[in-house]
């Protein structure tokens, strides 16, 4: 213990330290592995990517993970055999990568892994008195540390609930100390299953940063698409190009509680989910929509309410610049539709910044895993959404 110690303490005072981040996201699409170069901390915060590779889940892993994922009935054994097999896959999954890349454990000095989310539950979605915000990452940090031999940092959401947060958007610090930019008035869209943005004042104020989820990115199409056409999700938008979007379905899941609720929020697919867009298709009486009509209004309802959001936190007075990341960043349609409504501010994807878009979510626990082991607790000031804290917990290899 001592020397693993011992060992933690060296990596803390490097000038540079080598930090594999992953992240499974609520797409369920594969874990996103990525190598970075980590110098400094906080705003100094110097990242550079050397690896990245998405190592896909097979189709049994991803039924594995459904038993649990967002359900509020499930079979507890299911749930207790998946934390201690996640962390072991995504550990063998690190050292395949390792081996694709020509590495060894000797290389890396931490891994940030984020867990696979199976509930997220906010007190403003729960309403159930008495009890906190709570969110579950499972996929034990123990078992990535004894598989890989690296010392792993995991579980980052629990820390920022127990400041008071909601677990998430955890992105707003990871955006903050990598992609401000003095006189520039940023907006980091992340595009995943579900949306949320980071909004960076050129002024560079910390207390000015703002982030939120906006509800669904790809969660319904996805869902949609594997019912509808057997597809794991729109590739390039096909399906919702050759759709028209149903003004009725868009104005009656618009109306879903969600969207009355303040800011900062955040939200997952135990809320937007199959369930919900056949409610609202009985509630309007539509029964005659075709398969693409639905994704064409998924995908524009996905759209509407990033972009409602986004116009509610800018100041209409100053320009800003959209960087697009997250697999949504790839729908053309999706992206037109959220350009043709904040014609005002050019959207690009976040490639143009340095990180490829898909590797973004991954590198930002490298960067929490940085902060918590080498940073000081970074001052947001004292607003909802941003507190300020250190997070992730520790696991020993040996
Ligand atoms: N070429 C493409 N065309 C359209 N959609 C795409 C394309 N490539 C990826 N996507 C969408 O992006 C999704 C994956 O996005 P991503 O990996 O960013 O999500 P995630 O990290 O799992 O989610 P979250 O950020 O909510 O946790 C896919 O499920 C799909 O819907
Ligand atoms: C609870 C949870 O896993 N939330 C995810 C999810 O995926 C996107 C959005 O909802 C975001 O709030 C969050 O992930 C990113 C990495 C975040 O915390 O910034």
């Amino acid at each position: 213990m001592k020397n693993q110690i011992e060992q933690l303490n060296e990596i803390a005072n490097k000038d540079s330290r080598t930090i594999i981040g992953l992240m499974s996201g609520t797409s369920l699409d594969g874990l996103d592995v990525v190598c970075c170069q980590v110098e400094g901390s906080g705003s100094k915060t110097k990242l550079r990517v050397l690896h990245f590779s998405t190592i896909p889940y097979d189709q049994e892993f991803k039924e594995e993970i459904r038993k649990v994922f967002a359900k509020r009935q499930i079979d507890l054994q299911d749930l207790c055999l998946l934390n201690p097999y996640i962390g072991l896959k995504h550990g063998q999954m690190v050292n395949e990568c390792l081996a694709l890349w020509g590495l060894t454990a000797g290389d890396i000095d931490l891994i940030a892994s984020h867990g696979q989310t199976v509930y997220h539950a906010p007190k403003k979605q729960h309403q159930i008195e008495g009890f906190p915000n709570a969110s579950l990452q499972i996929g034990d940090g123990d078992h990535i540390a004894v598989t890989t031999g690296i010392i792993t940092l995991s579980d980052f959401r629990q820390k920022h609930m127990a400041v008071g947060g909601e677990g998430a958007p955890l992105a707003v610090y990871g955006d903050y100390f990598l992609f401000s930019e003095k006189g520039q008035n940023r907006i980091l869209l992340n595009m995943g299953g579900i949306a949320n943005f980071t909004i960076l004042p050129g002024n560079l104020d910390a207390q000015a940063v703002f982030t939120t989820d906006t509800g669904p990115g790809n969660t319904l199409l996805d869902a949609y698409m594997r019912r509808l056409f057997r597809l794991p999700y729109d590739e390039n938008g096909a399906a919702a190009a050759k759709g028209s979007v149903n003004e009725k379905l868009l104005e009656n899941m618009k109306k879903a509680p969600f969207f009355g609720k303040p800011f900062p929020k955040t939200t997952g697919p135990e809320v937007f989910n199959y369930d919900f867009v056949e409610t609202a298709i009985q509630q309007a009486r539509l029964t005659t929509l075709s398969r693409n009509d639905i994704i064409a209004t998924l995908t524009q309802f996905s759209a509407d309410t990033i972009v409602e959001a986004i116009k509610i936190a800018i100041n209409p007075n100053e320009p800003y610049t959209l960087y697009a990341s997250g697999g949504g960043a790839h729908n053309p349609v999706l992206m037109e539709a959220i350009q043709a409504q904040l014609p005002q501010c050019p959207l690009m994807n976040l490639e143009v910044l340095g990180v490829t878009g898909d590797a973004k979510e991954a590198a930002l626990f490298a960067v929490l895993a940085n902060e918590a082991v080498a940073g000081n607790a970074s001052d947001f000031g004292s607003r909802d959404g941003v507190p300020q804290v250190t997070m992730g917990k520790i696991s020993l290899p040996g």
